[in-house]
């Protein structure tokens, strides 16, 4: 569904993305793994138009992404959710939710539709609709961030390691609620995690970044079976 192919991005004059190519099927989860500094941000900031690719195309459904803007990336059917819960503290979870679906906003019975996707998948959302955002957990707004995202019906999303900050049962729940994404939603999801394990159990294909370039691409599960190969891959 969405083709990777020798991109190359960077900041000033160095390249921190160097040929990187990967596909990511449909209903997938794609792990994106490898150390600080790997360029794992940099691979999503240049995948929703961040920071322009200096080579490479970004191709979905046929499309070539890389030379448009953000927001028609949006339109096209890309939509990310950041590790810093981009959400608006003193909006309720309703208007925050609705304020995600902003693109198809003249379409009012598919933006309640949409919401009501949402709130089944997060019930913690629907308890609290009527709150103000900022107070939520550190969980529930990572869930209100997810949910935004999902709000313009993206065909792929992108999660910029969701559970980041999270404890150990927030974060389960968090990346069990990414493959009901997938399962139930239908999505495709490029999933970024520092949390190894859980990541390429959870993931159906994996991509090990090193140093801005592919060590490597295949099943998550074949990964995560050859501990030597994890080793070597990091
Ligand atoms: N805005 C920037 N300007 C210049 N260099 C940057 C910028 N952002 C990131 N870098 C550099 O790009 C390289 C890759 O960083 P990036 O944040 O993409 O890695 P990462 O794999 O996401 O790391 P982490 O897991 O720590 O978030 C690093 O060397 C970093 O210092």
């Amino acid at each position: 569904m969405l083709a990777i192919e020798h991109l190359v991005t960077g900041y000033g004059s160095d390249a921190i993305i160097r040929d990187v190519s990967f596909t990511i099927p449909e209903r997938s989860i794609t792990a994106v793994l490898g150390h600080n500094g790997a360029g794992k941000s940099s691979l999503v900031r240049a995948l929703i138009g961040l920071i322009p690719a200096w080579s490479g195309r970004i191709v979905l459904d046929g499309t070539d992404l890389a030379p448009l803007p953000s927001a028609r990336r949006i339109d096209a059917g890309i939509a990310v959710s950041f590790q810093d819960d981009a959400v608006f503290p003193t909006l309720s979870i309703a208007t925050n939710l609705r304020l995600g679906a902003k693109v198809r906003w003249g379409r009012k019975a598919w933006v309640e539709e949409r919401l009501e996707h949402i709130l089944t998948l997060f019930p913690k959302l629907r308890e609290r609709y009527t709150q103000v955002a900022y107070t939520l957990s550190g969980g529930e707004r990572r869930m209100l961030s997810i949910g935004m995202a999902l709000m313009s019906d993206p065909r792929l999303i992108v999660l910029d390691e969701p559970s980041t900050g999270l404890s150990p049962s927030m974060t389960q729940f968090v990346l069990e609620t990414v493959g009901d994404i997938r399962d139930r939603l239908g999505k495709s999801i490029l999933l970024v995690e520092q949390n190894v394990q859980q990541a390429l159990a959870l993931a159906d294909r994996a991509v090990v970044l090193k140093t801005g370039q592919v060590t490597y691409q295949g099943s998550a599960a074949d990964l995560a079976s050859d501990a030597t190969d994890l080793v070597m891959m990091f």
